[in-house]
């Protein structure tokens, strides 16, 4: 992938005041998060802080009950370059139906890019997927049905179908939850690359372990607020080990000590 220009006068994603309610819960309030092109953040928080809704928020596929969120500068109603934006969920949504194979999930990322009237892809388009099967790793099995790879496997296809899309911000729902190492050391080498091309990144996190050197900023949830916003947290000495959860309430606001390892 080419490196991008940063649009530096529109940020890709820009929530004024954002409250969610979900089944008569509000799971998000008072959301004021503005991301810069170019920034590499983390959005960190306990289970159920309401990071994934958060995401979700702000790419318009959960509806605000309050305030407004924008993408480059538009409604998500309103939001045409949908090109411009690659969405990593958290799983692979296995369906009915025909098995579809590695390949052709990750080349479902190039739809958005396609002209209305051109139906088949492109050399282009195949370039781009092959580029981003091999980035992951998956050139191997690009021929077997996505269901039949294991979860890092299927995490990294998701993966791959963003990249292949070749958008200028990636928004990943904790794209290292459950996968293995060799998944892991793909993801960070991916997001080594995004970063030198200064593509804007953000990525729901529950611990940032080896990526942390990636990571320009980092706002931590709780209870659907923002309690931080700033660079990322250090896990510190009882709170670094695995299995401890908890926002101290003495935890400076520059730096909490936030971990949730579980
Ligand atoms: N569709 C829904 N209907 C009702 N409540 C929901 C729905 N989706 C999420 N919630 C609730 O909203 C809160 C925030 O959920 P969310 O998935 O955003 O949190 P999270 O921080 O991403 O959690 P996790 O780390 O477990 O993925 C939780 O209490 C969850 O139970």
């Amino acid at each position: 992938m080419t490196a991008v220009k940063p649009d530096i006068a529109v940020p890709p994603f820009e929530m004024t005041g954002g409250r969610v309610r979900l089944d008569g819960r509000e799971v998000l309030r008072g959301i004021d998060l503005q991301v810069a092109p170019g920034e590499v953040l983390a959005v960190m928080g306990a289970n159920g802080s309401g990071k994934s809704t958060l995401v979700r928020a702000l790419l318009g596929l959960v509806p605000l009950a309050a305030g407004r969120t924008l993408i480059y500068g538009s409604p998500p109603g309103r939001f045409r370059d949908w090109h411009r934006i690659g969405y990593v969920p958290q799983r692979l949504q296995v369906g009915g139906g025909v098995p579809a194979t590695v390949r052709e999930v990750v080349a479902s990322g190039r739809i958005a890019r396609r002209p209305r009237l051109r139906l088949l892809p492109s050399a282009a388009d195949r370039a781009a997927v092959q580029r981003a099967l091999e980035k992951v790793g998956l050139a191997g099995v690009a021929d077997r049905p996505a269901q039949h790879l294991s979860g890092g496997q299927q995490q990294r296809v998701l993966i791959a179908r963003a990249l292949a899309g070749e958008p200028d911000t990636f928004v990943m729902d904790e794209p290292t939850a459950g996968v293995d190492a060799a998944s892991q050391a793909a993801l960070a080498d991916t997001l080594r690359d995004l970063v030198r091309q200064g593509r804007t990144v953000v990525l729901v996190m529950h611990e940032l372990g080896p990526l942390e050197p990636l990571i320009s900023r980092a706002v931590v949830l709780e209870g659907g607020r923002i309690v931080h916003d700033g660079a990322p947290p250090q896990p510190e000495g009882e709170c670094a080990r695995p299995g401890h959860r908890h926002l101290h309430p003495h935890a400076h606001r520059d730096r909490p000590t936030i971990w949730d390892t579980a």
